[in-house]
């Protein structure tokens, strides 16, 4: 069955409500509204309804049916709660003062909506810098026990779903050391349980065991060693080099004991360099289609939309956070 087929009976009839706090951009409302009209979610805007509104008219959407909160006008007890819960849950690194003037950016907003289980998961980004996006979600809803780094993975796939991939990190650490590029690993193994992917996982690396010697291989082949330590449940070979991991043939060749080699479905990047360049690569060279990132490890969904992202890309990422919200 195709993936979003899937994930729509996993969320149908839950009255999931994820809130948008770029509630004017025209590719959001688009998709809040049909979000709404399929009956997928229940969606929720932020903005002042009259602007939300205009933009709807200009391109042809009818917004009535949809929630929409603006944070200017919310209120005023009901604001004072969630000043509380945020200096609360700062703990010393906000005042009352600075947690009001925080608040009006809605990306902290729309966080907190979440924090407080006001809604299920939150969609930004399509707009805002990942660090804009993201940071409220780090600060506010935390990483869950276990988990000391979030990491952003993209659901890579072509021909309808016929070939569907996990790429990780893509989206947050910019240079993780061993330990948590190993934490990554072990997050996106069951990232891809979650969406049909069954995971077999590659440490992608310029060397394939041992070929290359520097500081950049010695990373991923001891994060390989520490994956296979935290989950020895799953499948996870390293240092492998992008064709070791993907084609059959040059994975006999150059890593013939290896159960991932030739037949991986999640690829882990050593650094946010390549994951974010090689991402990209396969979605505008290869046609794959990418959807996410899906932020790993967090207590409750929040999600990264790239500014590059279309209508179907948030229809679909906003379907991918509802089902989150489900674990
Ligand atoms: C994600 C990112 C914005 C966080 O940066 P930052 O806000 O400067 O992070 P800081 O080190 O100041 O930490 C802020 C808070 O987030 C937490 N944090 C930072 N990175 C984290 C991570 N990966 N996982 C969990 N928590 C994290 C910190 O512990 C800190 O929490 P605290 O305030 O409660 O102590 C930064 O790593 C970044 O810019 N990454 C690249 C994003 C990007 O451009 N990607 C490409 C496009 S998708
Ligand atoms: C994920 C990503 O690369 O986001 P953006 O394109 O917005 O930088």
């Amino acid at each position: 069955m195709d993936l979003f087929e899937s994930l729509k009976e996993k969320i149908d009839g839950k009255n999931i409500k994820i809130v948008f706090p770029e509630g004017v951009e025209p590719r959001i409302i688009g998709a809040a509204v049909r979000l709404k009209a399929d009956q997928v979610l229940e969606p929720v805007l932020l903005g002042a309804p009259e602007e939300v509104e205009e933009v709807a008219k200009k391109n042809g959407f009818h917004v009535e049916s949809l929630q929409v909160i603006d944070p200017e006008t919310y209120e005023t007890a009901a604001f004072d709660e969630m000043v509380a819960a945020f200096v609360e849950r700062r703990k010393g690194k906000a005042t009352e003062e600075q947690a009001r003037q925080i608040l009006k950016d809605p990306n902290y907003f729309g966080t907190m909506l979440v924090y407080l289980g006001l809604v299920d998961g939150m969609v930004s980004g399509i707009i805002h810098s990942t660090g804009e996006t993201v940071r409220p979600a780090l600060q506010i809803i935390k990483t869950k026990p276990g988990v000391s780094r979030t990491s952003g993975a993209f659901i890579m796939q072509r021909g309808h779903g016929s070939e569907r991939y996990l790429f990780s990190d893509c989206a947050i650490n910019i240079d993780p050391s061993a330990q948590e590029l190993a934490e990554i690993a072990v997050e996106s193994a069951k990232t891809a349980e979650l969406f049909d992917i069954e995971p077999r996982v590659a440490m992608l690396s310029f060397s394939t065991k041992g070929s290359a010697k520097s500081p950049q291989v010695d990373k991923v082949a001891e994060a390989t060693k520490i994956a296979q330590e935290l989950a020895p449940e799953y499948a996870i070979d390293g240092e492998l080099q992008f064709d070791a991991s993907y084609v059959p043939s040059v994975g006999a060749q150059k890593a013939p004991d290896s159960k991932v080699a030739g037949k991986a479905t999640v690829y882990v990047f050593p650094e946010l360099q390549s994951g974010n360049i090689g991402y990209k690569i396969a979605q505008r060279f290869g046609n794959f289609e990418a959807i996410g990132p899906i932020l790993q490890g967090l207590n409750k969904p929040v999600s990264d939309l790239s500014r590059g992202a279309n209508e179907e890309d948030v229809y679909k990422l906003a379907m991918i956070t509802a089902a989150q919200s489900l674990l």
